[in-house]
This record gives C-alpha cells, structure tokens and sequence, in this order.
C-alpha cells in the first residue's frame, strides 16, 4: 500500500508539475476556489445527484466493480513489491530475471536464491549479513579474537550415504555427484609432467623453482605433500632480491621480482590493513586487489585438494634497497614522499596508478604477496578461456547466464565442457571462488600441452576476501544452475562441516606465512558459514534428481 500510496504521490507531484508547466506556458492560472463554486458546471452535486438516482442493485453493482477494480490493483501491487523488497537483499550483479520465455522458474539457480533468501532473512539471519561498519573494527586480524564456530547442527548425512556408497562401488552413476570412477582428476589413466613432455630434466644447480616448474602435471601443479612447495615458499620470502620491474598487462600495479638462479615471483603490493572490506559503492571490477587474498587463496585452495594454485607467500620489503634500488624505466619517476614522510609508488597500469591511489611504505617498507612464477611460454605456453560465468563487467549490463535459466545446459553441450573433466573443474572453482568471495573470475587458463583433459589453473586471487559479512551467491550459479560437483569436492566440504572447521584448518596453516595474521578472523568465520550454503545447494540438487515431482510441488507450493 505504501508503495502504492508512494507512486501515486509521485504520479500527482509530477502531474501537478506538468499542470503547472502547462499552465504557464498557456499563460493561464488554476481557478480560485470562489471561481470554482461560481462555475456552471457543478460536478460534485452532479454525481451525487446521479448517485441519488441509482436504484440499490445498481448501486450494489458499482460498489463490486469498484472493489473487483481495486482487488486487481493490490495483487498487482503485491507483485511489484516482491521485486521491489527483494532488490535491496540481492545485489545488483546476483539478480536474475525471474523468468524468461522459456524459463518456467525451473532454474536451480533461481529456486535455490529464492530459497536461500527466505531463510537468511528468517529470525536468525545468520546467512547473510549486512555489511557492518569495518572502519570502527581497529586492529586488523592481530588484534581480532579468533572466534569458534559454533558447532554444525547438520551433518548431511543423505549427502554422506550417498559418498558411502560411491565408495563401496554400489552407487550407480549419480546426475550431481559424479563418482570417482567417473572423474578424470581421480582416475588419471596419464598424468605427465611438463618436463616428461618437453623431454626436458633439471640441472643439478636447478632452482627449486625450475624443478617445480618441471614437475607440474597434467592433472595438478604439484603432488600432495610437495616438499619443494616449501622450499619454494622460503626461497621468494628470503632470498636477495635481484631486480623489480613492472609487470606489462593486468589492469593493477604488479612486479616482476628476479631473484639469484633464474627464480621469479609475481609480487602485488598490500594496499590496506587487513580489516578493509570491498568499499560498499565498488562493483567487483573497480575492487583493489589484495595481496593477503593471494596467500590465503593458495593455502585454500591446498586444503580443498585443489592444487591448482601456484605457491604464493608473504614478505616485507624495503622499498628502497629491494624495489628503488634495483629496478629501472618509467616507474622510477612515480616514486615519491609523502606528506606523511612515507616513501610511495604508483608506477603504470590502467587502474589505480596514480598519485591518488599510491602504493605507500611505512615510511618505506612494504608488505606485499609474492607468487611463485609459472613456467615461461618457451616451456609450456598457456591457453586462456573466457570463463563461460564470466560478469558482464559493466555497471548495467547483465551477463547471458544471469538472464538464461537453461544457461547450464547450453555450456554442457559445448567443448570443452561437453566430456571430460573441464566442467568439474569449473563446478570446483566456482565452489572455490564463493568459498572465497571472489566475483573476478573473468578468464581461466591451462596448459596448452596437456590439451582439454587437464586442470583449471587458480590464477588471480586478488580480488578474493573482500567482503567478510556477505556471502555473494552468484558466484555459485555454476553448481546451482548445472547442479554438478565432484564426489572428492563434497567429501572435502562434509569432512570440514562434521570434522575441523575449515576456518581452523585455514588458521593453522596460515600460521607459517611470515606476515601472519594473513586473514581478518571474520573472514576465516565466513569460510564455515559458507561450506554450508554449499552444501544446501548439493542437496537440493539431490532431492530435485530423487524426487523430481516432489520438488516440483514443493517448489509449486
Ligand atoms: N604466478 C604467475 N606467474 C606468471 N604469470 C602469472 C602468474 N600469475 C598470473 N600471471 C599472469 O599475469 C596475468 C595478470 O595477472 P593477474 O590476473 O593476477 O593480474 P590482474 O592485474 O589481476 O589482471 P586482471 O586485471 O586482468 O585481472 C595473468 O593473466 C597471468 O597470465
Ligand atoms: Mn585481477
């Protein structure tokens, strides 16, 4: 009725506006009410009098009408307030149309959100969370007192049974649970290595780098338990560092850091504290990047099982010695003092280089993350994929799968994603990406040589940790339109939900970066709240496959 009243008011003002403007450019005034009762025409005692005249059933009959007339108008009205209210839980780039010609609401993605906004909008609220006021949180992660989940109520035993008996080898294939027997990633009939392919062995002086490099496989980056993981980790945050130089392409500032016997890393410079969140008025693709987003995505990406991120750790730097020093070219023109007498940079890119949006030391040392290099083109060149989820990257422009309920099924059918491994891969990372909160997912990359049945490489995770009380559904459209994940995926989530919380398994293995705290607590709070909107989202799957009609009542209902 508000909404109602509001329009009408709005509808009046303008018209009156209009009247106003009408009248003025006719040079001619409203009539004073002396001039009204004057008038011949007597309207109002006119339809009384006509009203007088009316016989009952007549009258009886208009009041029906009237009421019939008014009765349409609130369920219009009801409608519009539907979308009206929910625009402001959803967030601009989550929203898809509700339906489409061909949609008859039967889009997981869809019934899911509806869904899960009715619940997170229940007493408890505990699903989505506004976004508080993270300037008034002082401190950073040092200071944040670690806090404990509080014990999972629901331990998804349907999900476990089914995982059981894919283990026991007495499930059938399963439409959203793909069993191990049916996974490539498990079942790996080749699994070479870069340096198997390229004929090529490390040197007995090879870097810990290069033999990384060479052991990269078709299936993952590196093994589970990877010693040179470590080695590697320690040589970027310790060893001399050689030669800066600023990294062409990307739209934010990163170096190219050389150490001694040929290693590289990919540095992004800290910007904030830890306690920064994504500023409320940024869509995702005017987010700075962070650069602890990178070092937690790398030990979360290890503990999911993924292995499809390169080692990333943290370090401090002297700006002068280890970047001014030992670098040349235009970006030495960008360095600066401050007001505040710290020593900054903004170098060249298209986004946030500038005096503005400098890169300041305190007064000149930098924290910054550092990623171990992949293997230059020369050895393994990389393919780049549009990311068939990708956003629309614009402010008011949507992206076809936000507006396509059967999108799903139109990337199932197309190669790569049409056999394979590929789309799994693209179930994990968009599990991964929500796990994570990161809506960049723009491109993906992988190894030209291994073909199509090799893994999704997890590159840039900069823009990954940005909002710690939100929980952005849309970056898991992917598992809830095509209702697809991996058997070994959902074993890795069920073991956090009934076991160790994720957050603690994060925590813990954080703890051996050397710029830990790398993660506001209530972010690692959020990887727990999280796994279980995940889990929501497999099961409903499930029931859908089990019990389609049922579903379709409930979902009717
Ligand atoms: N560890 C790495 N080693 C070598 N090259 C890398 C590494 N990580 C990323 N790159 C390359 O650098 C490019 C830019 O990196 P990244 O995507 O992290 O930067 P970005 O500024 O966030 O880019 P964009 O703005 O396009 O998202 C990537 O597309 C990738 O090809
Ligand atoms: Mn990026």
């Amino acid at each position: 009725l508000y909404f109602c009243c509001s329009v009408s008011g709005w509808a009046r003002a303008r018209w009156r506006r209009r009247r106003r403007g009408a009248g003025a450019r006719d040079c001619k005034r409203s009539p004073t009410p002396e001039e009204h009762a004057r008038s011949p025409f007597a309207p109002r005692s006119k339809t009384a009098r006509i009203m007088f005249n009316m016989k009952l059933k007549e009258r009886l009959a208009l009041a029906v009408s009237a009421f019939l007339v008014l009765f349409t108008l609130m369920l219009v009205v009801d409608l519009q307030m539907d979308y009206g209210l929910s625009m402001h839980r959803v967030p601009l780039h989550g929203r898809v149309r509700v339906a489409d010609a061909e949609d008859k609401g039967r889009s997981a993605y869809i019934e899911f959100r509806k869904r899960f906004l009715q619940k997170s909008n229940g007493s408890n609220g505990s699903r989505e969370y506004e976004q508080s006021a993270p300037s008034e949180t002082s401190g950073g992660g040092a200071d944040a007192e670690p806090r404990t989940p509080s014990p999972p109520t629901d331990h998804y035993e349907d999900l476990q049974k089914i995982i059981l008996a894919q283990l026991q080898g007495k499930a059938e294939d399963h439409a959203v649970i793909i069993p191990p027997h049916r996974d490539l990633n498990v079942l790996r009939p080749e699994n070479p290595t870069i340096g198997e392919m390229e004929d090529l062995e490390p040197s007995i002086n090879a870097s810990n780098l290069e033999r990384f490099q060479l052991k990269i496989a078709q299936h993952e980056l590196y093994e589970d338990g990877e010693p040179l993981v470590d080695a590697l980790i320690k040589d970027m945050a310790t060893s001399t560092i050689l030669h800066v130089e600023q990294k062409e392409g990307g739209t934010q500032l990163k170096l190219i850091i050389d150490y001694p016997n040929g290693v590289q890393a990919l540095f992004k410079p800290m910007r904030f504290s830890r306690e920064v969140q994504t500023l409320p008025n940024h869509f995702y693709f005017s987010d700075y990047e962070r650069h602890n987003a990178e070092i937690a995505a790398f030990h979360l990406d290890r503990i999911l099982g993924f292995r499809r991120a390169m080692p990333v750790v943290g370090r401090v730097l002297n700006m002068t010695t280890e970047i001014y020093d030992v670098t040349e070219g235009d970006i030495l023109k960008t360095f600066f003092v401050s007001p505040a007498n710290n020593f900054c940079f903004h170098g060249k890119c298209s986004y946030y280089c500038d005096t503005g949006h400098a890169i300041c030391g305190n007064p000149d040392m930098l924290e910054g993350s550092f990623a171990a290099f992949l293997p230059s083109s020369d050895i393994a060149e990389r393919k780049v994929w549009r990311h068939p989820w990708r956003r629309s990257y614009h402010k008011r422009r949507k992206a076809q799968w936000e507006l396509q309920s059967d999108y799903c099924d139109t990337v199932r059918t197309t190669p790569p994603y049409d056999s394979g491994r590929r789309m799994l891969d693209l179930m994990d990372m968009s599990i991964f990406d929500f796990l994570t909160g990161n809506m960049d997912r723009h491109h993906y990359e992988t190894f030209k040589m291994f073909g199509n049945e090799t893994f999704t490489l997890h590159l840039d995770q900069g823009r990954a940790f940005g909002k710690a009380f939100h929980d952005e559904l849309s970056i898991l459209a992917p598992v809830l339109q095509c209702c697809l994940v991996r058997h070994t995926t959902l074993t890795a989530l069920l073991k956090f939900q009934n076991g160790d919380p994720l957050s603690k398994l994060l925590r813990e293995s954080l703890k051996s970066d050397p710029v830990n705290p790398i993660l506001w607590e209530p972010h690692l709070a959020a990887l727990d709240r999280r796994i279980v909107t995940v889990l929501d989202a497999i099961r409903k799957c499930v029931n859908k496959v089990e019990a389609p009609l049922q579903n379709e009542i409930n979902d009717f209902v």
